[in-house]
């Protein structure tokens, strides 16, 4: 929720408490109380229902969602409808249904304030060109076998090579494991030889696709216009980017890394508009951590997981703040429990270590438990 949001929350509350008053003092006519008190309740179950919806697609905590809303829902009202008149005044029922609506979305901003986990958590195995189609499918099936291990929580996604996309998404179908693709064309259709298109991934059942993977932009020339239009096919075909971003060992060297991020989201992700943002998965990765076994260390990848956010945040405000941001470069099953502790990192792009069902899983159980 926005300040403003807030301040039109505490509005809502702040004047059926000042109704209520004026009803006790007996001067208000009860018909004013009443219709003040349903707007609040109204506004108020309104706000929490679109955080519930919210959560809910983002698959989030059931059993939170459960005992903070619909429980109360479910015990409140009746209870407050059921009495009779004799027993509590119908004014008063009011007035407890508000207090009690006010109180939940009290408490809600407090666990919303203090829960730093409350952002999507996930791990995304990219396979890279590694793997035969068999070996690739033999891999999901041992991953979804285990996946009953790893708290619900947490969201994985695994995106093989091209060639396997069609077995893996087979082999996951009704499990909550999702598929991406590594990379998308540019272009819709066409006359592009050994092109993909977005639209042809989506078809068969992919969610996202990885976009500006430092190895597309300095093996095949990617560049931030590319990507424009690779961003742009992935949206129109209701597919979601993980979009890279990461600095190389000399710009890191040279303390360029936080000028180079800032150019790879500005370029990119600021031209996005906030629908689309709203299905946007930043991943980290440091060129220089991948692959080399040198993970950048906790600390490095707090420091700019929060400045990505910032940045994030500078354009598009508050939803920054939902945004899953994942750090890639040598995590491991060993290494990820203190990355992931950190409060802006909120999981993982895996390479190496997502090719063996068991540690892509031992990475999932690395987000503090709660
Ligand atoms: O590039 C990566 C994921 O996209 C990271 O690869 P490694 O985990 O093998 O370092």
């Amino acid at each position: 929720m926005t300040s403003g949001r807030n301040i039109w929350l505490a509005g809502i509350c702040a004047a059926s408490v000042l109704a209520a008053g004026l009803r006790l003092g007996d001067i208000v006519p009860g018909w004013v109380f009443r219709t003040l008190c349903t707007l609040a309740l109204g506004t108020i179950w309104l706000r929490l229902g679109q955080q519930v919806w919210h959560r809910l697609r983002q698959r989030q905590r059931p059993w939170f969602l459960f005992w903070n809303y619909a429980l109360p829902v479910l015990v409140a009202i009746p209870t407050l409808a059921s009495l009779s008149d004799d027993v509590v005044p119908v004014d008063q029922r009011f007035l407890a249904a508000a207090a009690t609506g006010a109180v939940l979305a009290c408490i809600y901003r407090l666990i919303y304030l203090k829960n730093k986990n409350m952002r999507k958590k996930i791990v995304a195995g990219n396979w890279k060109m590694n793997t035969l189609p068999a070996e690739g499918v033999e891999l999901a099936e041992n991953i979804r076998a285990d996946r009953n291990q790893v708290c619900s929580c947490v969201n994985f996604i695994v995106c093989p090579p091209f060639t396997h996309l069609g077995g893996v998404i087979e082999a996951l179908r009704g499990s909550d494991i999702e598929v991406g693709a590594q990379n998308c064309a540019a272009e819709d259709k066409g006359a592009y030889t050994g092109e993909v298109s977005a639209a042809m991934l989506a078809a068969l059942g992919c969610r996202y696709v990885i976009l500006g993977h430092s190895e597309r932009r300095q093996y095949y020339g990617e560049t931030s216009a590319t990507l424009n239009k690779k961003m742009a096919q992935a949206f129109a075909n209701g597919l979601q980017p993980i979009y890279c971003v990461g600095e190389n060992l000399e710009e890191r060297e040279a303390d360029r890394h936080f000028d180079v991020v800032k150019t790879q989201i500005e370029e990119v992700i600021y031209n996005l508009t906030p629908a689309q943002f709203a299905r946007t998965v930043i991943a980290y990765e440091p060129v220089w951590a991948i692959g080399t076994g040198k993970t950048a260390t906790a600390e490095q990848a707090q420091e700019i997981h929060a400045y990505i956010r910032t940045i994030l945040r500078e354009k598009f405000g508050a939803a920054a703040d939902e945004t899953p941001i994942l750090y890639g470069g040598s995590c491991k099953p060993s290494n990820a429990p203190e990355l992931f502790a950190k409060e802006d990192v909120d999981g993982g792009l895996i390479g190496g270590a997502a090719l063996k069902a068991a540690d892509f899983l031992a990475i999932g159980k690395g987000f503090p438990q709660k």
